[in-house]
C-alpha cells in the first residue's frame, strides 16, 4: 500500500512509494555518522542489490536501469558555499549521502529519528568530470543498438528543478547530450538504406499506414512549413531549396523531399547480399506534458495571443497500447532534421525563469523516434525510442513559486508521484509473485504514455540526475529514494523482439492493410472502426444499444438535466432573495446605529461648541477689562500736578492777554508810524530816531507774535490735555459712582443684616427672660405644691406637658398665649432671612 509522508518538514507531501519496501532497502543502507567503518558490508548489500538479469522460458527478466549523474558546481554555487561535501562517490555503484548543516535531514536525525548519512547504489554512477559522450557511452548506447534491432526503449531523466536534466537529455549545441548522440548513431546505422518515399508512416501507437500521393505531398508540406519556422537560422541551400544536402555526414539524400532519392545507392547495396534489402525510415515526433495536458510542440503557437494551445487526447489502440492522438510525426532524413524539429519543439515547451533556474522546463517534454524497418517494400517491425525529460520535482517555496507556477508544481508533483506509484507497484508485483497488485498506470497522462514499456514492451532505463549543493539535500535525497525504489523493478522483455513487435498489419478479419505496397481499404475501415470503438475517451460509444433506446436515453437525461437546473435555479433565487433579505436588514440595522452615533456626536460637539464659546466671551471681556484699567493707569495724573499744570495754564492765559494788550498798544502805535518798508523808503525828512523806534517796534512785535503763535499751540496742547484728562477723570468719576454704588449697596446689606441680627438679639433677650420668670413662676409653684416633688423632667419637658395637658389653669393659659406670642414674633422676625 502506498503511504504518503512528508520528508521535508516543510509542508510538501511527497510520496514515499512503499514505505515497508522502502525501509528494507534503504535501511540497509543508512549508515550512523560513527560507523563509517560498517559502509564496506553494506556496499556488499549494495552490489547485491543490484542483481543481473535472467532469462525464463523465452522471456528476459532484467532490472531497470538507473545510472546516477552528479552535476559540476557552476561558479555561483561554489562562491555561495554551496560545496559542504554532501556527495561522497564511493565507487562506481554508490555514493553516499551526507546531509549538511541546516539541513531538515540532519535536524531530524539529530532527534534520533533518522540517519545523517545515507548509501544508495546505482547501475553506474557518473561523477561531474564525466563528459557527454563518456555518458552516452555508459548508459544509453547499448539500448539505441537494441532499438536498432528492433526492440523499443524508454529514457527518462529525474530529478530535482535545475539538475542538469535538459543539459543530459539535449546538451548544447557545443556539447550534445543523449537524444543528439542517438539520433547521430541511428543515422549512421540507417545510412545508405534509407526508405526515403515518405509513403509509410507510423499509425496510432505502433501500427503504419500507407499514404497516397496527396497524403505524402501533405506530409511534405507540412515538414516544410514547419522548417520555414526556424527559416532565418536554417542553411539556405539544406532547406529552403529542398535539394540533397549532399556535404551531410549523416544520409547523402538525408534531406530531399522530392522523388528523388538514393535509390540507386540502396539498390546498388541490394545487389550484395539479401540482408542488405533492408531499409529503414524514420519518424520523429515531439510533445509535452504540461499541467496534465498534452501538447504537439511541432505545432505552431496560435498567433493570436489571448487564443490557448489545443490539448490533445491520450487514447488507446486495440493492442491496448497508448499513443497521443493527432500528433504530428514528421519523416527526417538525417539527424540534422531531427536536431531541428527538436528546435523547434524547444521553442513552444514550457519554460519558465524560477529562483533556482533561468530557464527552467515546466513540462515533461518527450522527443519519439519511430524506425520503421522495411524489407523490399514491405514494413517489417517498428519500434520505437523515447526520450523523456521530465520537470524537476521541486518544493514551491524554495523555489519562490506562485500563482500559475504554483499550479505548474503542483502538477508536476502529481505525475511524479504517480509515477513514483507504479514504479513501486510494480517492484511490489516483482518481489511477490502471487501478489498482482494494481498499477495506477491511468491515473496520469505520463504514467498511461509510459505503460506499454513498463509492462515489458520496451525496456526503461531511468537517469537520476543531482547536483551537490546543501541547499537542496533534502530534495536530492528524496530524489535518491525513489532511485532506490526504481532500481529493484524488473522488467520482463520477450526475447523474440521481433516478433512481437511486428507491425499490426492485418485487419480483424487476417487481411493485411498493404499488401506488396497496396493499402487494403476494407480492412483498414474494420481495424479502424474498433479503434475508434476503443478510443478510451469515448467510452460511452461502446454502448451496444439501438439507436432509438439510445436517442430515448439522450431525451430523458435531457429532461431531467433540465429539472436539474430548473430545481438548481429556483434554489439559487431562493438563496439570493434570503441573502439579499438579511443583508438588507443588516444594512437598516447599521445604518440606525450609524445615525444614532452621528446624533450623539453632533450634540457632544454643540456642547463642546457652546462652553468653547463661552471661555472665549469670557476671555475677551476679561481682556476689555485689563486693557481699560491699562488705559487708566497709564493716563493717570496726579491731582497736585494736575493742579499745578491748571495754574500754569492760567499763568500762560495771563501773559497772553498781557501779550494780546501790548500787541494792541503796538498796532496803534503801528497806525501812527509807517511800516518798516515803507520807514525805509522815508523821505529823507522823517528823523533817524522815530526810524530806529519803528524797526524796534516791528522785531517787537515779531518777537510778539511769535511767541503768541507758540503760546497759542501750548494752549492748545494743553487743551488737548486737560480735554483727554478730563474724560479720563469723568471715566474714573464714574467707576468710582459705580464702585461707590456697590459699595453703597453692600453697606445696606450689611446694614440690613446688622438690623436682623440685631432684632434677633432682642428676641433672644426677651426669651431668656421669659424663660428666668418662667423659672421663677416654677419655683414658686413647686414651693406651694402639697404633693411629692416632681421628677425633674427638664425645662423643655414640662414647657411641652404644661402646653399640651388638658387642665385649663391660668398658668398653661399665660404658657400657651406667651408660646403664640413667641412663635409669631419669631416667625415675623424671621421674614428678612427668608
Ligand atoms: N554535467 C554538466 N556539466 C556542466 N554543466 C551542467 C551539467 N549539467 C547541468 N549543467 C548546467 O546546469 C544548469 C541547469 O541544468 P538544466 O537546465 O539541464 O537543469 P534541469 O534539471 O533540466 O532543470 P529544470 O528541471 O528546472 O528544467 C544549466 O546551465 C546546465 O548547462
Amino acid at each position: 500500500m502506498s503511504t504518503l509522508i512528508d520528508l521535508t518538514g516543510e509542508g510538501i507531501v511527497l510520496l514515499h512509494p512503499d514505505l515497508d519496501a522502502m525501509e528494507s532497502t534503504c535501511n540497509e543502507l543508512h549508515v550512523c555518522n560513527s560507523h563509517k567503518e560498517g559502509l564496506s558490508d553494506l556496499s556488499t548489500i549494495s552490489s547485491i542489490v543490484s542483481a543481473q538479469s535472467e532469462t525464463v522460458g523465452g522471456t528476459e527478466r532484467q532490472q531497470m536501469k538507473v545510472y546516477l549523474r552528479v552535476r559540476p558546481f557552476s561558479k555561483a554555487e561554489l562562491s555561495s558555499k554551496e560545496d559542504q561535501g554532501c556527495v561522497v562517490l564511493e565507487s562506481a555503484q554508490t555514493v553516499l549521502l551526507q546531509a549538511p548543516r541546516g539541513s531538515a535531514t540532519l535536524k531530524i536525525s539529530e532527534k534520533g529519528i533518522g540517519q545523517a548519512i545515507h548509501k544508495f547504489s546505482f547501475s553506474q554512477i557518473f561523477g561531474s568530470e564525466i563528459g557527454q559522450a563518456d555518458f552516452f557511452e555508459g548508459t544509453i548506447k547499448s539500448q539505441v543498438h537494441d532499438y536498432l534491432e528492433g526492440n523499443n526503449a524508454l529514457i527518462f531523466t529525474y530529478g530535482v528543478t535545475n539538475a542538469g536534466k535538459t543539459h543530459t537529455i539535449q546538451g548544447s549545441h557545443k556539447d550534445p547530450g543523449l537524444l543528439p548522440q542517438a539520433l547521430d548513431v541511428i543515422f549512421e546505422h540507417v545510412k545508405g538504406k534509407q526508405y526515403d518515399q515518405m509513403d509509410m508512416k507510423p499509425y496510432l501507437s505502433s501500427d503504419v499506414q500507407f499514404l497516397d500521393p496527396d497524403q505524402v505531398k501533405q506530409e511534405k508540406s507540412v515538414k516544410a512549413a514547419l522548417f520555414a519556422l526556424l527559416k532565418e537560422e536554417i542553411d539556405q541551400p539544406s532547406m529552403v531549396s529542398g535539394s540533397p544536402n549532399n556535404s551531410s555526414t549523416s544520409s547523402a539524400s538525408s534531406l530531399s523531399f522530392s522523388s528523388v532519392s538514393y535509390d540507386q545507392t540502396v539498390d546498388s547495396a541490394d545487389t550484395v547480399v539479401e540482408k542488405e534489402r533492408y531499409r529503414f525510415c524514420i519518424w520523429v515526433s515531439f510533445y509535452e506534458i504540461y499541467n496534465e495536458s498534452v501538447y504537439d510542440l511541432l505545432q505552431p503557437l496560435p498567433s493570436a495571443k489571448n487564443k490557448k494551445r489545443s490539448a490533445l487526447r491520450v487514447c488507446e489502440d486495440g493492442t491496448g497500447n497508448s499513443y497521443v492522438r493527432d500528433l504530428k510525426c514528421i519523416n527526417v532524413q538525417n539527424s540534422e532534421e531531427a536536431c531541428r524539429i527538436l528546435k523547434i519543439g524547444n521553442k513552444h515547451r514550457s519554460a519558465a525563469s524560477t529562483k533556482l533556474n533561468q530557464s527552467s522546463s515546466r513540462s515533461h517534454s518527450i522527443f519519439t523516434i519511430k524506425l520503421l524497418k522495411f524489407y523490399g517494400s514491405e514494413v517489417q517491425r517498428i519500434s520505437e525510442l523515447s526520450l523523456c525529460d521530465l520537470a524537476g520535482s521541486e518544493r514551491c517555496n524554495k523555489t519562490k513559486t506562485f500563482g500559475e507556477r504554483l499550479k505548474e508544481a503542483g502538477n508536476i508533483n502529481n505525475s511524479l508521484l504517480i509515477l513514483g506509484k507504479c514504479i513501486a507497484a510494480l517492484r511490489h508485483n516483482h518481489s511477490d509473485r502471487t501478489k498482482n497488485n494494481y498499477i495506477p498506470f491511468r491515473e496520469s497522462k505520463l504514467t498511461r504514455l509510459f505503460q506499454p514499456v513498463f509492462c515489458g514492451k520496451g525496456r526503461a532505463c531511468m537517469v537520476v540526475n543531482i547536483n551537490q549543493c546543501a541547499s537542496t539535500y533534502d530534495e536530492t535525497l528524496h530524489v535518491m529514494r525513489f532511485s532506490a525504489v526504481a532500481k529493484q523493478v524488473v522488467q520482463i522483455i520477450p526475447t523474440k523482439p521481433l516478433e512481437s513487435l511486428t507491425p499490426r498489419l492485418m485487419g480483424r478479419d487476417g487481411k493485411r492493410f498493404v499488401k506488396n505496397g497496396v493499402i487494403d481499404g476494407e480492412a483498414l475501415d474494420s481495424y479502424l472502426s474498433e479503434e475508434e470503438l476503443l478510443d478510451e475517451e469515448d467510452e460511452a460509444e461502446m454502448s451496444i444499444l439501438p439507436q432509438e433506446d439510445l436517442l430515448n436515453v439522450i431525451e430523458n437525461l435531457k429532461e431531467k438535466l433540465l429539472a436539474e437546473r430548473r430545481k438548481n435555479l429556483v434554489q439559487e433565487i431562493e438563496i439570493r432573495k434570503e441573502m439579499g433579505d438579511a443583508m438588507l436588514q443588516q444594512l437598516m440595522e447599521s445604518e440606525e446605529l450609524r445615525s444614532r452615533e452621528m446624533a450623539e456626536l453632533k450634540e457632544s460637539y454643540d456642547e463642546k461648541l457652546d462652553n468653547t464659546f463661552e471661555l472665549y466671551k469670557d476671555a475677551l471681556k476679561d481682556h476689555a477689562y485689563e486693557c481699560a484699567l491699562k488705559r487708566i493707569e497709564d493716563q493717570y495724573v496726579h491731582v497736585e500736578k494736575f493742579f499745578a499744570e491748571e495754574e500754569k495754564v492760567e499763568e500762560l492765559k495771563r501773559k497772553l492777554a498781557e501779550a494780546d494788550r501790548r500787541l494792541q498798544s503796538c498796532a496803534q502805535a503801528w497806525a501812527v508810524v509807517p511800516t518798516m518798508e515803507s520807514a525805509t523808503q522815508c523821505s529823507p525828512e522823517v528823523p533817524s530816531a522815530d526810524l530806529e523806534r519803528c524797526k524796534r517796534l516791528y522785531e517787537a512785535k515779531c518777537v510778539a507774535e511769535n511767541l503768541c503763535e507758540r503760546k497759542a499751540e501750548t494752549i492748545k496742547s494743553l487743551e488737548k490735555k486737560i480735554e483727554e484728562l478730563s474724560e479720563t477723570l469723568q471715566e474714573a468719576g464714574e467707576s468710582f459712582m459705580e464702585k461707590s454704588s456697590e459699595i453703597e449697596t453692600l453697606r445696606n446689606t450689611i446694614a440690613g443684616q446688622g438690623h436682623a441680627i440685631n432684632g434677633l438679639r432682642r428676641d433672644l433677650a426677651e426669651k431668656e427672660t421669659l424663660v428666668s420668670s418662667l423659672r421663677e413662676e416654677l419655683a414658686n409653684l413647686s414651693k406651694g405644691s402639697p404633693c411629692q416633688p416632681k421628677v425633674r423632667k427638664g425645662l423643655l419637658a414640662n414647657l411641652k406637658e404644661s402646653v399640651t395637658s388638658p387642665r385649663k389653669g391660668p398658668l398653661s393659659r399665660t404658657l400657651r398665649k406667651s408660646v403664640r406670642a413667641t412663635t409669631s414674633s419669631s416667625t415675623t422676625k424671621k421674614k428678612p432671612f427668608q
